[in-house]
Protein backbone atom coordinates (compact mmCIF):
# COMPACT_ATOMS: atom_id res chain seq x y z
CA UNK A 1 0.00 0.00 0.00
CA UNK A 2 1.29 3.57 -0.95
CA UNK A 3 1.82 6.11 1.53
CA UNK A 4 2.36 9.76 1.40
CA UNK A 5 6.39 10.40 2.43
CA UNK A 6 6.04 13.66 3.32
CA UNK A 7 2.10 13.27 4.94
CA UNK A 8 3.92 10.15 6.77
CA UNK A 9 6.92 12.88 7.98
CA UNK A 10 4.65 15.52 9.21
CA UNK A 11 2.90 12.18 11.26
CA UNK A 12 5.89 11.54 12.86
CA UNK A 13 7.12 14.75 13.48
CA UNK A 14 3.92 16.02 15.08
CA UNK A 15 3.34 12.71 16.93
CA UNK A 16 7.07 12.98 18.88
CA UNK A 17 6.25 16.96 19.43
CA UNK A 18 2.80 16.06 21.28
CA UNK A 19 4.88 13.39 22.99
CA UNK A 20 7.69 15.31 23.56
CA UNK A 21 4.99 18.21 24.76
CA UNK A 22 3.24 15.82 27.48
CA UNK A 23 6.30 14.32 29.31
CA UNK A 24 7.05 18.40 29.78
CA UNK A 25 3.82 18.35 31.10
CA UNK A 26 4.34 15.52 33.46
CA UNK A 27 7.62 16.97 34.40
CA UNK A 28 5.86 20.16 35.44
CA UNK A 29 3.60 18.21 37.76
CA UNK A 30 6.55 15.63 39.19
CA UNK A 31 9.18 18.13 39.27
CA UNK A 32 11.73 15.11 40.99
CA UNK A 33 11.44 12.87 38.06
CA UNK A 34 14.10 14.78 35.67
CA UNK A 35 13.85 11.45 33.25
CA UNK A 36 10.31 13.00 31.95
CA UNK A 37 12.57 16.36 30.90
CA UNK A 38 14.81 13.95 29.29
CA UNK A 39 12.05 11.77 27.41
CA UNK A 40 10.46 14.80 26.36
CA UNK A 41 13.47 16.73 24.42
CA UNK A 42 14.37 13.38 23.40
CA UNK A 43 11.06 13.41 21.31
CA UNK A 44 11.54 16.89 19.96
CA UNK A 45 14.98 15.84 19.00
CA UNK A 46 13.41 13.17 17.02
CA UNK A 47 11.25 15.44 15.51
CA UNK A 48 13.98 17.93 14.53
CA UNK A 49 16.04 15.25 13.10
CA UNK A 50 13.15 13.14 11.34
CA UNK A 51 12.11 17.44 9.62
CA UNK A 52 16.07 17.70 8.77
CA UNK A 53 16.08 14.45 7.27
CA UNK A 54 12.88 14.52 5.23
CA UNK A 55 14.16 17.69 3.47
CA UNK A 56 17.09 15.63 2.01
CA UNK A 57 15.06 15.86 -1.74
CA UNK A 58 14.18 19.57 -1.44
CA UNK A 59 17.63 20.71 0.38
CA UNK A 60 20.94 20.66 -1.03
CA UNK A 61 23.08 20.93 2.38
CA UNK A 62 24.22 17.70 3.32
CA UNK A 63 25.72 18.61 6.45
CA UNK A 64 22.23 19.85 7.79
CA UNK A 65 20.24 17.27 6.17
CA UNK A 66 23.12 14.49 6.70
CA UNK A 67 25.38 15.26 8.99
CA UNK A 68 23.23 17.10 11.96
CA UNK A 69 20.17 14.76 11.22
CA UNK A 70 22.45 11.87 11.66
CA UNK A 71 23.72 13.17 15.15
CA UNK A 72 20.36 14.03 16.82
CA UNK A 73 19.04 10.57 15.40
CA UNK A 74 21.90 9.05 17.46
CA UNK A 75 20.98 11.57 20.35
CA UNK A 76 17.34 10.50 20.76
CA UNK A 77 17.77 6.70 22.24
CA UNK A 78 20.79 8.06 23.62
CA UNK A 79 18.53 10.22 26.08
CA UNK A 80 15.74 7.68 26.12
CA UNK A 81 18.53 5.68 27.75
CA UNK A 82 19.79 8.61 29.95
CA UNK A 83 16.38 9.02 31.29
CA UNK A 84 16.28 5.47 32.48
CA UNK A 85 18.85 5.90 34.82
CA UNK A 86 18.11 9.18 35.45
CA UNK A 87 14.40 7.08 36.64
CA UNK A 88 16.13 3.70 38.15
CA UNK A 89 18.39 6.19 39.98
CA UNK A 90 15.85 8.62 41.09
CA UNK A 91 19.10 11.15 41.41
CA UNK A 92 20.98 13.31 39.05
CA UNK A 93 23.05 10.97 36.69
CA UNK A 94 25.87 12.04 34.75
CA UNK A 95 25.66 12.80 31.45
CA UNK A 96 29.18 11.24 30.55
CA UNK A 97 27.57 8.32 28.38
CA UNK A 98 25.41 10.48 26.32
CA UNK A 99 28.81 12.50 25.26
CA UNK A 100 30.86 9.74 25.01
CA UNK A 101 28.58 7.56 22.30
CA UNK A 102 27.68 11.04 20.84
CA UNK A 103 31.63 12.23 20.32
CA UNK A 104 32.34 8.38 19.00
CA UNK A 105 29.33 8.61 16.65
CA UNK A 106 29.70 12.47 15.51
CA UNK A 107 33.51 11.53 14.22
CA UNK A 108 32.90 8.84 11.44
CA UNK A 109 29.77 10.96 10.50
CA UNK A 110 31.95 13.79 9.54
CA UNK A 111 33.85 11.78 6.71
CA UNK A 112 30.42 9.95 5.80
CA UNK A 113 27.84 12.88 5.54
CA UNK A 114 28.72 13.54 2.21
CA UNK A 115 28.05 9.83 1.07
CA UNK A 116 24.67 9.84 2.42
CA UNK A 117 23.86 5.99 2.43
CA UNK A 118 26.98 5.57 4.07
CA UNK A 119 26.30 8.09 6.99
CA UNK A 120 22.45 6.55 7.30
CA UNK A 121 24.09 3.03 7.95
CA UNK A 122 26.27 3.78 10.39
CA UNK A 123 23.70 5.92 12.22
CA UNK A 124 21.10 2.80 11.99
CA UNK A 125 23.72 0.70 13.28
CA UNK A 126 24.06 2.76 16.06
CA UNK A 127 20.81 2.95 16.38
CA UNK A 128 20.13 -0.20 16.60
CA UNK A 129 23.26 -0.97 19.09
CA UNK A 130 21.76 1.55 21.93
CA UNK A 131 17.74 0.55 21.36
CA UNK A 132 19.45 -3.14 22.21
CA UNK A 133 21.62 -2.26 25.14
CA UNK A 134 18.26 -0.15 26.46
CA UNK A 135 16.30 -3.44 26.04
CA UNK A 136 18.55 -5.13 28.30
CA UNK A 137 19.04 -2.38 30.98
CA UNK A 138 15.31 -2.21 31.76
CA UNK A 139 15.56 -5.47 32.47
CA UNK A 140 17.57 -4.50 35.55
CA UNK A 141 14.79 -2.12 36.86
CA UNK A 142 13.38 -4.68 39.59
CA UNK A 143 11.48 -2.48 40.96
CA UNK A 144 9.31 -2.13 37.50
CA UNK A 145 6.10 -4.03 37.18
CA UNK A 146 7.23 -7.41 35.59
CA UNK A 147 4.74 -6.62 32.97
CA UNK A 148 5.67 -3.14 32.23
CA UNK A 149 9.44 -4.36 32.34
CA UNK A 150 8.71 -7.10 29.66
CA UNK A 151 6.43 -5.32 27.43
CA UNK A 152 9.09 -2.65 27.46
CA UNK A 153 12.30 -4.67 26.90
CA UNK A 154 10.00 -6.28 23.99
CA UNK A 155 9.09 -2.26 22.35
CA UNK A 156 13.05 -1.34 22.61
CA UNK A 157 13.86 -4.93 21.54
CA UNK A 158 11.82 -4.30 18.59
CA UNK A 159 13.38 -0.81 18.03
CA UNK A 160 16.81 -2.26 17.96
CA UNK A 161 15.56 -4.49 15.27
CA UNK A 162 13.58 -1.98 13.21
CA UNK A 163 17.35 -0.11 13.11
CA UNK A 164 18.95 -3.29 11.99
CA UNK A 165 16.41 -3.88 8.73
CA UNK A 166 17.13 -0.63 7.76
CA UNK A 167 20.81 -0.66 7.66
CA UNK A 168 20.00 -4.24 5.89
CA UNK A 169 18.24 -2.34 3.72
CA UNK A 170 20.69 0.44 2.81
CA UNK A 171 23.27 -2.19 2.55
CA UNK A 172 21.53 -3.87 0.03
CA UNK A 173 20.65 -0.56 -1.54
CA UNK A 174 24.38 0.43 -1.47
CA UNK A 175 24.77 -3.26 -3.79
CA UNK A 176 22.43 -2.11 -6.22
CA UNK A 177 24.11 1.46 -6.36
CA UNK A 178 21.25 3.32 -5.26
CA UNK A 179 22.05 6.62 -4.04
CA UNK A 180 19.66 6.61 -1.31
CA UNK A 181 17.02 4.32 0.34
CA UNK A 182 13.76 3.72 -1.57
CA UNK A 183 11.40 5.55 -0.82
CA UNK A 184 8.68 2.86 0.09
CA UNK A 185 11.07 1.16 2.42
CA UNK A 186 11.90 4.59 3.92
CA UNK A 187 7.71 4.64 4.50
CA UNK A 188 7.61 1.32 6.37
CA UNK A 189 10.30 2.38 8.57
CA UNK A 190 9.11 5.48 9.60
CA UNK A 191 5.28 3.51 9.75
CA UNK A 192 6.87 1.08 12.54
CA UNK A 193 8.70 4.07 14.15
CA UNK A 194 5.45 5.88 14.87
CA UNK A 195 3.67 2.64 15.98
CA UNK A 196 6.78 1.96 18.45
CA UNK A 197 7.59 5.10 19.60
CA UNK A 198 3.68 5.86 20.72
CA UNK A 199 3.80 2.25 22.69
CA UNK A 200 7.13 3.37 24.81
CA UNK A 201 6.20 6.67 25.01
CA UNK A 202 2.81 5.78 26.96
CA UNK A 203 4.13 3.21 29.12
CA UNK A 204 6.69 5.41 30.38
CA UNK A 205 4.45 7.92 32.37
CA UNK A 206 2.47 4.13 33.34
CA UNK A 207 5.55 2.98 34.74
CA UNK A 208 6.42 5.98 36.79
CA UNK A 209 2.30 6.23 38.05
CA UNK A 210 2.53 2.40 38.82
CA UNK A 211 5.97 2.71 41.06
CA UNK A 212 4.71 5.67 42.69
CA UNK A 213 1.52 3.50 43.30
CA UNK A 214 3.33 0.82 44.75
CA UNK A 215 5.74 2.93 46.83
CA UNK A 216 2.37 4.79 48.26
CA UNK A 217 0.64 1.88 49.28
CA UNK A 218 4.35 0.92 50.93
CA UNK A 219 3.68 3.74 52.92
CA UNK A 220 0.07 3.69 53.61
CA UNK A 221 -0.03 0.10 54.68
CA UNK A 222 3.44 -0.88 55.61
CA UNK A 223 5.37 -0.51 59.34
CA UNK A 224 8.70 1.04 58.35
CA UNK A 225 10.58 -0.26 60.90
CA UNK A 226 9.38 -4.24 60.86
CA UNK A 227 7.97 -3.72 57.01
CA UNK A 228 5.09 -5.96 58.42
CA UNK A 229 1.36 -4.50 57.43
CA UNK A 230 0.43 -1.35 59.89
CA UNK A 231 -2.94 -1.35 61.72
CA UNK A 232 -4.64 0.18 58.13
CA UNK A 233 -3.04 -2.94 56.20
CA UNK A 234 -3.91 -5.07 58.87
CA UNK A 235 -7.69 -3.75 58.95
CA UNK A 236 -7.94 -3.79 55.35
CA UNK A 237 -6.49 -7.17 54.46
CA UNK A 238 -7.56 -8.86 57.24
CA UNK A 239 -11.61 -7.67 57.07
CA UNK A 240 -11.40 -9.13 53.28
CA UNK A 241 -10.26 -12.37 54.93
CA UNK A 242 -12.79 -12.49 57.37
CA UNK A 243 -15.09 -11.86 54.55
CA UNK A 244 -14.84 -14.64 52.46
CA UNK A 245 -14.79 -16.73 56.19
CA UNK A 246 -17.91 -15.77 56.95
CA UNK A 247 -19.20 -16.58 53.17
CA UNK A 248 -17.98 -20.08 53.70
CA UNK A 249 -18.62 -20.45 57.65
CA UNK A 250 -15.38 -21.16 58.85
CA UNK A 251 -13.93 -20.02 61.94
CA UNK A 252 -11.66 -17.77 62.08
CA UNK A 253 -9.49 -16.35 65.45
CA UNK A 254 -7.44 -13.15 65.77
CA UNK A 255 -4.52 -12.66 68.44
CA UNK A 256 -3.31 -9.24 69.64
CA UNK A 257 0.34 -9.73 70.87
CA UNK A 258 1.68 -7.12 73.23
CA UNK A 259 5.35 -7.15 74.58
CA UNK A 260 5.99 -7.01 78.43
CA UNK A 261 7.47 -4.20 80.44
CA UNK A 262 8.98 -3.05 77.31
CA UNK A 263 9.17 0.01 78.32
CA UNK A 264 11.73 -0.94 80.91
CA UNK A 265 13.90 -2.06 77.57
CA UNK A 266 14.21 1.12 76.40
CA UNK A 267 14.67 2.72 79.83
CA UNK A 268 17.58 0.36 80.47
CA UNK A 269 19.39 0.00 76.82
CA UNK A 270 18.11 2.97 74.69
CA UNK A 271 15.34 3.03 71.89
CA UNK A 272 17.77 2.10 69.43
CA UNK A 273 17.93 -1.14 71.48
CA UNK A 274 14.08 -1.52 71.69
CA UNK A 275 13.44 -0.93 67.93
CA UNK A 276 15.68 -3.98 67.07
CA UNK A 277 13.38 -6.07 69.64
CA UNK A 278 10.68 -5.03 67.93
CA UNK A 279 12.33 -6.56 64.72
CA UNK A 280 13.10 -9.30 65.97
CA UNK A 281 10.19 -9.95 67.62
CA UNK A 282 7.98 -9.43 64.04
CA UNK A 283 10.59 -12.14 62.48
CA UNK A 284 9.67 -14.55 65.25
CA UNK A 285 6.01 -13.98 64.63
CA UNK A 286 6.33 -14.45 60.61
CA UNK A 287 7.99 -17.43 60.95
CA UNK A 288 5.58 -19.17 62.75
CA UNK A 289 2.19 -18.19 60.61
CA UNK A 290 0.93 -20.06 57.43
CA UNK A 291 1.12 -17.96 54.56
CA UNK A 292 -2.68 -16.93 54.64
CA UNK A 293 -2.48 -15.57 57.77
CA UNK A 294 -2.24 -11.92 58.17
CA UNK A 295 0.47 -10.22 60.43
CA UNK A 296 0.84 -6.56 61.21
CA UNK A 297 2.02 -4.24 63.73
CA UNK A 298 -0.34 -1.98 65.08
CA UNK A 299 0.73 -0.04 67.71
CA UNK A 300 4.15 0.76 69.32
CA UNK A 301 5.08 -2.81 71.36
CA UNK A 302 1.70 -4.59 69.72
CA UNK A 303 1.10 -6.85 67.18
CA UNK A 304 -1.98 -8.59 65.58
CA UNK A 305 -2.39 -11.55 63.61
CA UNK A 306 -5.38 -12.89 61.95
CA UNK A 307 -5.70 -16.94 61.50
CA UNK A 308 -8.37 -17.93 58.89
CA UNK A 309 -10.50 -21.26 59.51
CA UNK A 310 -8.28 -22.57 62.52
CA UNK A 311 -10.25 -24.61 65.29
CA UNK A 312 -9.85 -23.57 68.73
CA UNK A 313 -7.61 -26.15 69.30
CA UNK A 314 -5.17 -24.85 66.84
CA UNK A 315 -5.85 -21.44 67.79
CA UNK A 316 -4.79 -22.33 71.57
CA UNK A 317 -1.67 -24.06 70.13
CA UNK A 318 -0.07 -20.47 68.06
CA UNK A 319 -0.67 -18.57 70.88
CA UNK A 320 0.92 -21.03 72.99
CA UNK A 321 3.83 -21.38 70.70
CA UNK A 322 3.91 -17.56 69.97
CA UNK A 323 4.09 -16.89 73.58
CA UNK A 324 6.50 -19.80 74.00
CA UNK A 325 8.80 -18.81 70.89
CA UNK A 326 9.04 -15.04 72.06
CA UNK A 327 10.09 -15.84 75.82
CA UNK A 328 12.68 -18.23 74.95
CA UNK A 329 14.10 -16.45 72.28
CA UNK A 330 17.78 -15.29 72.88
CA UNK A 331 17.51 -11.74 71.15
CA UNK A 332 21.63 -10.81 70.78
CA UNK A 333 21.89 -6.52 69.88
CA UNK A 334 24.87 -4.98 70.01
CA UNK A 335 26.87 -7.81 71.57
CA UNK A 336 23.96 -7.64 74.53
CA UNK A 337 21.68 -10.95 75.33
CA UNK A 338 18.60 -9.88 76.09
CA UNK A 339 15.42 -11.60 77.21
CA UNK A 340 11.63 -10.21 76.33
CA UNK A 341 7.96 -12.34 77.16
CA UNK A 342 4.80 -11.33 75.68
CA UNK A 343 1.27 -11.90 76.64
CA UNK A 344 -1.64 -12.96 74.05
CA UNK A 345 -5.71 -11.92 74.01
CA UNK A 346 -6.84 -13.50 71.64
CA UNK A 347 -10.87 -14.32 70.39
CA UNK A 348 -11.98 -17.41 68.10
CA UNK A 349 -15.29 -16.83 66.66
CA UNK A 350 -16.21 -20.37 65.16
CA UNK A 351 -18.58 -18.87 62.28
CA UNK A 352 -16.67 -15.46 61.39
CA UNK A 353 -19.82 -13.69 62.24
CA UNK A 354 -18.27 -10.67 64.23
CA UNK A 355 -16.94 -7.57 62.70
CA UNK A 356 -13.38 -7.17 63.27
CA UNK A 357 -14.14 -4.12 64.93
CA UNK A 358 -15.63 -6.18 67.55
CA UNK A 359 -13.16 -9.00 66.93
CA UNK A 360 -10.19 -6.82 67.84
CA UNK A 361 -11.75 -5.26 70.79
CA UNK A 362 -13.06 -8.58 72.31
CA UNK A 363 -8.78 -9.78 71.97
CA UNK A 364 -8.12 -6.20 73.97
CA UNK A 365 -10.36 -7.12 76.39
CA UNK A 366 -8.69 -10.68 76.80
CA UNK A 367 -4.97 -9.49 76.36
CA UNK A 368 -6.12 -7.09 79.54
CA UNK A 369 -6.82 -10.33 81.24
CA UNK A 370 -3.63 -11.83 80.34
CA UNK A 371 -1.76 -8.97 81.72
CA UNK A 372 -3.75 -8.25 84.61
CA UNK A 373 -3.12 -12.04 85.42
CA UNK A 374 0.76 -12.25 85.25
CA UNK A 375 2.14 -11.15 81.94
CA UNK A 376 3.83 -13.97 79.53
CA UNK A 377 0.72 -16.00 78.61
CA UNK A 378 -2.50 -15.76 76.59
CA UNK A 379 -5.82 -15.74 76.88
CA UNK A 380 -8.47 -16.62 74.65
CA UNK A 381 -12.04 -15.75 74.24
CA UNK A 382 -14.45 -17.43 72.24
CA UNK A 383 -17.65 -16.41 70.00
CA UNK A 384 -20.26 -17.69 68.11
N1 LIG B 1 11.92 1.91 70.99
C1 LIG B 1 10.62 1.97 70.74
N2 LIG B 1 9.78 1.95 71.79
C2 LIG B 1 8.46 2.00 71.56
C3 LIG B 1 7.95 2.09 70.23
N3 LIG B 1 6.61 2.14 70.31
C4 LIG B 1 6.30 2.09 71.63
N4 LIG B 1 7.40 2.01 72.37
C5 LIG B 1 7.53 1.97 73.81
O1 LIG B 1 6.84 0.86 74.34
C6 LIG B 1 6.54 1.17 75.72
C7 LIG B 1 5.17 0.65 76.03
O2 LIG B 1 4.92 0.90 77.36
P1 LIG B 1 3.61 0.47 78.10
O3 LIG B 1 2.43 0.69 77.18
O4 LIG B 1 3.55 1.17 79.41
O5 LIG B 1 3.73 -1.07 78.26
P2 LIG B 1 4.84 -2.02 78.85
O6 LIG B 1 6.02 -1.29 79.40
O7 LIG B 1 5.15 -3.00 77.79
O8 LIG B 1 4.07 -2.69 80.05
P3 LIG B 1 2.94 -3.79 79.95
O9 LIG B 1 2.23 -3.58 78.66
O10 LIG B 1 2.07 -3.58 81.14
O11 LIG B 1 3.62 -5.10 79.99
C8 LIG B 1 6.68 2.69 75.89
O12 LIG B 1 7.81 2.97 76.68
C9 LIG B 1 6.89 3.17 74.47
O13 LIG B 1 7.77 4.28 74.42
C10 LIG B 1 8.88 2.11 69.14
O14 LIG B 1 8.54 2.18 67.98
N5 LIG B 1 10.20 2.06 69.46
Amino acid sequence: MPFHLPTLIITVISLNLMLGGLMLVIYEVRKTQKCFFTWGISCFIFGIAVGLAGMQTYFDQAWLTIFVADVLIILTPLLLLHGLRQFQMQRPVSYKLVALVLSYSALPLVLLYTAPIHAQTFTAVVCAAIFLYAAIYILTIQQAPTLMRWMLFLLFLAHGALMLTQSGMLVQNLALKNVLMLPSSFEWLLIGHLALTTGTATLFPLLAFAMSEKRLLEVTNFDELTHMLNRRGFLERTGLLLAKNRIQRRPFCVLVVNLDQFKNINANYGDATGEECLRQVADIIQGHLREHDVAARIGGEEFAVALADVDRNQAELISYRLCDRIGKATLSIQGEILKLTASIGGIHSRSSRCELGDLLRTADEALYRAKSTGHNRFVLATQA
